[in-house]
């Protein structure tokens, strides 16, 4: 690993073919060796970003390099994978767990496609490595949504990818397979790779990212999550949507107890900090089973 960065977006400006513009004058940086959360409002443009980083849509303006090339670069030299959410996947098209991971060998193939044993054996280490081993030979479309991500990642691992863009990884996923996949990318940040992870699950934030970039039409701000994902800047990227309270005095302490807590939820996954002195947000402290 060196000091290149993993991710740099410069002044990016990124609009689809009606015109509209998703992105403007967008930039951050994330280093090698880290997890990143992607977060904003619906429509606040995390997957244009991601089909920005896939080179799916033309930069307007500015630029992104990826591990310091540019991004078709990036891509034509596997460096970057990408692990969809579930809406994006036809379930029923007939193919096997262990397909869909070869398909991240793909690009160390030759024309044809024939896998060799280095091949057939990145697949091994990869189901083993999330946990799959004993589905491999089971149709996608048979698997738990849980499941289903693993296997996605499963197929970034086989490519051998070190920049790794998640869409939404935890939608739809228990809160086992969630730790399960936590712990994976912790391992894959101590390898030194890059993780995108766009999530609208802000309580577990701070519990697995090292950073985050909060957009909303452009980036707001980016950093290092314990002086990123503050209040302020939650404020700024999800006011109106989120409820924002606090609790304190006998709301919340039944002694003479003075701090108190901020709380941003959706009404589903609370986001707690407690008072100034403590300004770090708490995991952990949401209400699901
Ligand atoms: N194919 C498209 N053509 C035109 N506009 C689009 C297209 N896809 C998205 N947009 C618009 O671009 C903006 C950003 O959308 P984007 O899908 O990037 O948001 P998002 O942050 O990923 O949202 P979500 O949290 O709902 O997934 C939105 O205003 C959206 O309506």
């Amino acid at each position: 690993m060196n000091d290149t960065p993993g991710i740099e977006v410069a002044d990016l400006t990124v609009a689809y073919r009606n015109g509209h513009t998703a992105l403007k004058d967008a930039a951050f940086t994330v280093p090698q060796g880290s997890v990143t959360a992607l977060v904003g409002v619906n429509g606040a443009g995390k997957s244009t970003l991601f089909k920005a980083l896939m080179d799916l849509l033309p930069h307007a303006a500015g630029h992104v390099r990826i591990l310091g090339l540019p991004v078709r670069k990036a891509l034509s030299q596997n460096l970057v994978a990408y692990v969809p959410q579930a809406e994006e996947v036809d379930w029923t098209f007939p193919v096997l767990v262990e397909d869909v991971v070869m398909m991240g060998r793909y690009g160390h193939m030759g024309f044809l496609r024939r896998a060799r044993p280095a091949d057939r054996q990145a697949v091994t280490d990869a189901l083993s490595r999330v946990g799959l081993t004993e589905f491999r030979r089971r149709q996608i479309g048979e698997l738990s949504g849980g499941q289903k991500k693993r296997v996605f990642l499963a197929r970034a691992l086989a490519q051998e990818a070190r920049v790794i863009l998640l869409d939404e990884p935890f939608t739809g996923v228990d809160v086992q397979t969630e730790q399960t996949i936590i712990t994976l990318l912790r391992q894959m940040r101590d390898e030194g790779r890059v993780m995108l992870v766009s999530t609208h699950d802000l309580g577990a934030v701070p519990e697995y990212c090292d950073r985050v970039v909060l957009v909303k039409g452009t980036v707001l701000a980016s950093g290092p999550t314990a002086t990123t994902f503050t209040p302020d800047n939650l404020r700024l990227a999800f006011g109106g949507t989120l409820r924002h309270f606090m609790l304190g005095g006998t709301d919340l302490h039944d002694d003479a107890d003075r701090r108190a807590v901020d709380v941003f939820t959706d009404d589903e996954r609370p986001l707690v900090f407690y008072d100034d002195r403590h300004r770090k947000a708490v995991p952990g402290t949401d209400d699901r089973p």
